[in-house]
C-alpha cells in the first residue's frame, strides 16, 4: 500500500519504519527540511530517532504537502497534539477521498477539551468510518530496535480497523482491532496524567507501594471517564489501557514519566520542560481531562492534583495527600 506519515517525530518515524518493514510504500511528511533531507537523502532522522542508523529503502520524505498524500491508501498522522488542528487544516481537500486516516496521538487539545478523533474528523472533514486510532504500551525507540511489541487498531468499521491492523503487522508488531474508538482515545491521552504523577513520585524518592497507588487509582480514574464517555470498560483492561500505563509508568523512555521524574526532583514546570526530549503530551492534557470531569460528573481527583502540580507548583507530598479524601469509601 502507499502509505503517508503527517509527523516525522519519534514515534512517526518508527511507526513509519514498522509501516515500510511490512512491505509498504511510506511517504513521510515533515516541516523541518533537516528532517525531510535525512529521511529522503541519507535513511535517517538524526533529529528525531538517532537509534535507528539505517531506515528501509522503500521509505522516503517530503516537505511538500500535495505530493505526501498523493495516492495515499492510508494516512497516518503523528503530530504533537496540540498543534494536530493547525497542522491538518492545511491537508483538508488534499487527502485521497477513500484513504483511512490513522491517530497516533495521546492527547485531549486543550480549550475544546476535545478528543484527537473529534480533531482529525473536524480539521479533515472526515466521515468516523474512516478514521482510526492506534493506541497501545508502544515507546518508540524499543519498537525501532525491534522489540517485540503489539498495539491496538481502533475504528467504528471494523474492516478499515483490520486493514490497518495488516498494513503494520511486521515479525515484531503486532496489531488487535476494535471499534472502541473512544475507549482507545481516552486510554492513550489519560495515562498520559498517570504517568506524570508516578514518574513525579519517582523521582521524590518514593517507591514501588507508592507507584502502584498511584497506576491503580489512575487506572480508576480513566476507566470511570472513559466510561461517561461512551467507552467500553473491557478496552480498559487490555493493551492499551492497563498495557500502557504499565510502560509508561515503568520507563524512563516515556517522555511524560520523565517529565515527572524531573518534577520529583525539584525542577519548575519550565525547567522540565526545556530537559524534556520530545512531547510530554500529558502537560497539556491534564487540565483538559479535569474539564472532561467537570462535564461528565466524574471526580478526577489524580489529575486535579496534577493539574494543581503544573498550575500552582505544589509538591509531590501535596499532590499525593489531595488523592484521597478524609471520608473512608470503597474501592
Ligand atoms: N514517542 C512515543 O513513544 C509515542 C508517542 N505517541 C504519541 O505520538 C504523538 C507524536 O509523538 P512523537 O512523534 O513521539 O513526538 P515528538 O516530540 O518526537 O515529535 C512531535 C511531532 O509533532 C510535530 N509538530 C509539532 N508542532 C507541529 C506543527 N505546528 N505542525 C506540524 N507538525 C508539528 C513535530 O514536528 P517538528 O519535528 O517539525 O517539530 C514532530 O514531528 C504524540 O501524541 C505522542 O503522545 C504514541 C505512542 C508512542
Ligand atoms: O505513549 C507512549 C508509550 O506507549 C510514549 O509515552 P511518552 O509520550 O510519555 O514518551
Amino acid at each position: 500500500m502507499n502509505i503517508t506519515v503527517l509527523g516525522a517525530g519519534a514515534w512517526g518515524t518508527a511507526f513509519g519504519k514498522v509501516l515500510a518493514d511490512a512491505g509498504n510504500d511510506v511517504t513521510m511528511w515533515a516541516i523541518e527540511p533537516e528532517i525531510v533531507e535525512g529521511i529522503r537523502d541519507r535513511h535517517c532522522n538524526e533529529v528525531r530517532l538517532p537509534v535507528v542508523e539505517q531506515l528501509p529503502a522503500n521509505m522516503t520524505a517530503t516537505g511538500d504537502r500535495a505530493e505526501a498524500v498523493r495516492g495515499a491508501e492510508i494516512v497516518v498522522v503523528a503530530i504533537a497534539a496540540q498543534f494536530a488542528r493547525v497542522a491538518l487544516e492545511p491537508f483538508n481537500g488534499l487527502i485521497p477521498p477513500n484513504a483511512i486516516v490513522v491517530s497516533l496521538m495521546k492527547g485531549i487539545e486543550r480549550n475544546t477539551n476535545k478528543r484527537m478523533d473529534e480533531v482529525v474528523c473536524e480539521s479533515l472533514g472526515l466521515d468516523a468510518s474512516h478514521f482510526a486510532a492506534v493506541s497501545g504500551p508502544n515507546l518508540s525507540k524499543e519498537i525501532a530496535q525491534e522489540q517485540p511489541a503489539a498495539t491496538v487498531v481502533a475504528c467504528e468499521d471494523i474492516d478499515n480497523a483490520k486493514k490497518v491492523a495488516r498494513a503494520c503487522t511486521t515479525n515484531y508488531f503486532k496489531a488487535f482491532v476494535t471499534t472502541d474508538v473512544i475507549g482507545l482515545e481516552m486510554c492513550g491521552s489519560l495515562k498520559n496524567v498517570v504517568a506524570l504523577a508516578v514518574g513525579m513520585a519517582r523521582g521524590a524518592g518514593y517507591g514501588e507501594n507508592t507507584a502502584a497507588m498511584i497506576e491503580t487509582r489512575g487506572l480508576a480514574e480513566l476507566t470511570a471517564l472513559g466510561e461517561a464517555a461512551g467507552a467500553n470498560p473491557k478496552t480498559f483492561a487490555g493493551l492499551a489501557g492497563v498495557g500502557d500505563l504499565i510502560a509508561t509508568c515503568g520507563s524512563p523512555l516515556s517522555r511524560n514519566y520523565t517529565f515527572g521524574a524531573n518534577l520529583g526532583k525539584g525542577m519548575s514546570k519550565d525547567e522540565a520542560t526545556k530537559a524534556s526530549n520530545g512531547v510530554a503530551e500529558g502537560v497539556p492534557t491534564t487540565a483538559a481531562v479535569v474539564a472532561l470531569g467537570e462535564r461528565y460528573g466524574v471526580p478526577t481527583p489524580l489529575a486535579s492534583a496534577m493539574n494543581r502540580v503544573l498550575e500552582e507548583g505544589i509538591s509531590c507530598a501535596d499532590m499525593l495527600a489531595q488523592l484521597f479524601g478524609s471520608d473512608i469509601t470503597v474501592e
